[in-house]
């Protein structure tokens, strides 16, 4: 089982989405543990932290969806913490998923990491530092039934000259959050964000629609500790800041966000019932939030694409990798287009180039042919990864002909009668994809499907189909549109002024 489908089991059946931190942390602990070894001169600090944890899990294990130990408090006390922390992480229930806040930042000792944390320890997630680049995230994503949270933001005060440099206008954490999402899925990378004002978190959502937030120090202006003293007004301000946390980090489904549990909580003599008390307003918070919200986050004529894209992440990440851009383009025709799109710029970013050939591939798998071709120089990688991934021959038709050597026309081995599926990037007159077509035609080979990734409409596959090809497509131009309008990539000029081209 991985880890997303693993955590959600875990919401549904404790029905929380609170996430609790397992820190053995000594001076914090609460007094009656502390009397314990502190009347015994011999005695070791790990045996009263040790019960306190056991404790702790064994209160909460019916009311948090994750735990997260933070491996710095069990480093810190030497030998006999890295023991605690396998006999913590052994005494949660196993259907819970456990996140090991490492903040890990280091390249060289990431390979090393990841088989720890995975293979022996087998925690679930791990909380990873973004500044090493993609290289570190790889070597944790390799695991792919686990996941990884980038951080993205601190709620530390001090730590605002460098996450919000240059300005708050663009600031370097948005940056993070923008870069980090393109080197794993959804299911495989979240963010965690310390936020005390729902400012950042709200910002961070907009720039991550469909990432899991792993949030901390949300509790700065929140009081999560009801009192005996608390008047009406008192609660009713705290929920409200509460509604606020959960509008600014849930996910257009009203989900997507993990919700910690303040450390004070846990150094109380009775811990559940305030996990439980904390756990039941989250669920009003959040049952009031969604119901605010329209089922559709952006009004279209009559259709939510943004939840039934099935390509919705990859449409992301591909604008967010470059891949499309917007702006005036001249066509080879001569014609303007108010978008480029750049598939060339995949073979640069694996996360998202496995994508696009697992995206590929779905079309081919039902289709029937001998040979795979790419037409150069755009589609020759895609053609090599579906022919590495399904296992069949690759040819491809030379975009110029050599007048010295061999002077072929196609290069590699194929036999004339064969069956050949032509692989291109985008069709926008679909002139490139049949002259590469027709020289394969000469050769003697046969062409009747051609896949590409984008179908600019407009007629073309109307056109390749009156000049005897089928065509497929991944996606069309228009709902690549108007996915990244619903997600806030592009304004309402920008949608407009393309849209108007469409119909134009
Ligand atoms: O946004 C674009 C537009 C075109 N291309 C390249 O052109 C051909 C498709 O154009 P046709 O008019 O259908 O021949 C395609 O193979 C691309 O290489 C592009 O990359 N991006």
């Amino acid at each position: 089982m991985n880890f997303a489908t693993k955590l959600n089991a875990a919401i549904a059946s404790n029905q929380s989405i609170l996430c609790l931190g397992l820190e053995p942390n000594p001076e914090v602990m609460p007094a009656n543990y502390l009397a314990k070894y502190v009347s015994d001169e011999s005695a070791s600090p790990i045996d009263s932290l040790w019960e306190w944890m056991q404790f702790i899990i064994h209160s909460t294990s019916d009311l948090v969806c994750a735990y997260k130990p933070t491996l710095g408090f069990y480093t810190a006390l030497g030998a006999p913490g890295l023991e605690l922390l396998s006999k913590t992480l052994a005494a949660i229930p196993s259907h819970i998923p456990i996140i090991l806040d490492a903040k890990h930042a280091d390249l060289n000792s990431s390979t090393v990491m990841a088989r720890t944390a995975f293979e022996q320890w087998q925690v679930d997630a791990i909380t990873i530092s973004p500044y090493m680049g993609q290289d570190i995230a790889a070597r944790f994503l390799m695991y792919t039934d686990k996941a990884i949270f980038i951080q993205c933001h601190s709620s530390n005060t001090t730590a605002k000259a460098i996450q919000e440099y240059p300005d708050r206008t663009a600031p370097l954490y948005l940056e993070v959050v923008k870069t980090c999402q393109a080197w794993g899925s959804s299911e495989q990378l979240g963010l965690e964000v310390g936020a005390a004002t729902p400012e950042a978190l709200a910002r961070i959502r907009a720039a991550a629609p469909e990432r899991l937030i792993l949030g901390r120090s949300l509790w700065a202006n929140v009081d999560d500790l009801p009192k005996d003293t608390d008047t009406d007004n008192s609660e009713a301000q705290s929920l409200e800041t509460l509604q606020q946390i959960l509008d600014a980090g849930l996910d257009a489904n009203g989900e997507g966000l993990l919700i910690p549990v303040n450390q004070d909580v846990l150094t109380t003599v009775e811990p559940a019932n305030l996990v439980r008390s904390l756990r039941d307003r989250v669920n009003q918070a959040r049952l009031h939030v969604t119901s605010q919200r329209p089922a559709c986050p952006v009004w279209l004529p009559d259709v939510c694409l943004l939840s039934q894209q099935p390509h919705l992440d990859l449409i992301l990440q591909f604008y967010d990798i470059g891949c499309i851009m917007f702006g005036e383009y001249v066509q080879a025709s001569g014609a303007v287009f108010p978008y480029y799109i750049d598939l060339r710029k995949i073979i640069s970013n694996p996360q998202v180039f496995e994508k696009v050939i697992h995206a590929y591939a779905e079309i081919l798998e039902n289709l029937h042919f001998d040979r795979i071709a790419g037409i150069p120089y755009g589609s020759l990688p895609t053609a090599t990864g579906l022919a590495l991934r399904l296992n069949y021959p690759m040819i491809f038709p030379r975009k110029e002909v050599k007048a010295h050597g061999a002077r072929r026309l196609i290069e590699g081995n194929f036999h004339a009668g064969e069956t050949i599926v032509v692989v291109d990037d985008i069709l926008i007159s679909g002139k490139s994809v049949m002259e590469g077509a027709e020289k394969l035609k000469v050769s003697g080979l046969r062409v009747e499907d051609i896949v590409v990734f984008i179908d600019h409409e407009h007629g073309v596959q109307q056109r390749l189909s009156d000049n005897g090809y089928r065509s497929h497509a991944v996606l069309k131009i228009s709902e690549i549109t108007e996915t990244l309008y619903q997600a806030g990539r592009l304004n309402e000029v920008q949608f407009q002024t393309i849209a108007k081209s469409e119909t134009g």
